[in-house]
């Protein structure tokens, strides 16, 4: 899919100019509370209209304010998910399901209703009703509504926001299996560095109503300049892995990686199957020998390629290993002891431990490990 916006768009002193094209499956929308991912998201739906600019989804025309074109909402196709399920809570599951069909017209009707269903899991609950469901099966059924409605685009504003830990962690796999299902591409209004990590395959970056950044997961996600200070230190490489074997004996799990086998916690997943691996700066510690007699599984050789520094006493240290880029968080005083510059060979150290469930993930089909 290919989403085009430029647009312009200006309420009360807050200016939203953005300009981004994306080809993602996932598309995350991130950036601070007030940088216009809502208003962004609005204006692609429909529900506001921007002064200027553009909006085209494969190629589709939305809106062309100098053509004067501005498809109303209700044939747009776009479906969209809000923070809080806003289901009609006197109707079943099934019926709040069925709702969204009324609204696109017979020809247009491809979604199959007992597929979609099971894509989300959630056929034990078709008689009920909303307020006897838990808040992660309400956003499933939200998400199977305006599925079944067949849009051409799925916005989803932060579907998951007003949900704990354990109710996110439910709902990933649903938002995974549409992702790679590929049938409707997805627009995902995101604050959170794992989420996005696990779920995108393209970052758009908002700051004060503008493009930060935007391209492919991987690439912005190294990017410490690009988070608020709170979430520099998710900030990280995401590395395309296959599992190669598992040690049973001590509970591990090999992966290959272009820079070199890594060790992680064991996992429940064939050999051959292709994971993400999200290497948290922070999480890598480096050395200018090659460690023995060493507790850390995982030590890959590297060559640093550039020094950033955050401000504070933090410096980025960005990493080549094999063609694999990494990053490393190291202090400004160890940056001098260690003589620490572009050209110099390192080994980058990373705990197993730390590559835990929250950082290897599904990697997005197409991303057929290294
Ligand atoms: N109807 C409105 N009139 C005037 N200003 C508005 C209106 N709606 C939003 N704003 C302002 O526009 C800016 C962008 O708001 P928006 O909701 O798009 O941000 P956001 O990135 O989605 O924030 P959050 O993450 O908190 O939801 C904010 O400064 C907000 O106060």
């Amino acid at each position: 899919m290919t989403l085009d916006v430029d647009i312009k768009h200006r309420q009360g002193s807050f200016t939203l100019h953005a300009q981004f094209h994306s080809e993602g499956r996932l598309t995350a929308l991130f950036g601070r509370s007030g940088a216009g991912k809502t208003t962004l998201v609005n204006a692609i739906g429909g529900l506001v209209r921007p002064s200027e600019g553009r909006i085209s989804v494969n190629g589709r025309v939305l809106f062309d304010a100098g053509q004067g074109i501005d498809v109303p909402i209700h044939r747009r196709r776009i479906g969209y998910v809000f923070q809080e399920g806003r289901l009609f809570p006197h109707l079943t599951a099934r019926q709040n399901l069925l709702f969204g069909r009324w609204f696109t017209p017979r020809k247009d009707r491809r979604a199959d209703f007992d597929r979609m269903v099971a894509l989300l899991g959630i056929e034990h609950l078709l008689s009920r009703r909303p307020p006897t469901l838990s808040g992660g099966e309400k956003q499933r059924v939200a998400i199977g509504r305006a599925l079944l409605a067949d849009p051409l685009l799925l916005l989803m504003d932060e579907p998951l926001a007003s949900l704990d830990e354990e109710r996110k962690a439910e709902i990933y796999p649903y938002i995974e299996r549409l992702r790679d299902d590929g049938r409707v591409p997805i627009v995902l209004v995101s604050h959170s560095v794992p989420e996005i990590a696990r779920l995108a395959t393209s970052v758009v970056v908002l700051s004060e109503g503008r493009v930060a950044a935007s391209g492919q997961a991987a690439e912005i996600l190294r990017r410490s300049d690009l988070f608020p200070h709170h979430d520099i230190a998710e900030a990280g490489a995401l590395l395309e892995t296959r599992v190669l074997r598992h040690e049973d004996a001590f509970a591990l799990t090999l992966l290959e990686t272009r820079a070199g086998p890594l060790t992680v916690p064991r996992l429940a997943l064939p050999a051959g199957c292709p994971l993400r691996v999200r290497i948290r700066a922070r999480d890598v510690i480096l050395s200018l020998e090659q460690p023995h007699a060493m507790s850390a599984l995982n030590v890959l050789p590297c060559r640093i390629t550039a020094l950033t520094a955050s401000g504070g006493p933090g410096v980025d240290v960005s990493l080549d290993c094999g063609g694999q880029g990494l990053m490393a968080r190291v202090t400004r005083k160890s940056v001098e002891d260690l003589g620490l510059a572009p050209g110099v060979v390192v080994y980058a150290i990373v705990k197993s431990v730390a590559l835990d469930r929250d950082v290897v993930t599904q990697a997005p089909r197409g991303e057929d490990g290294p």
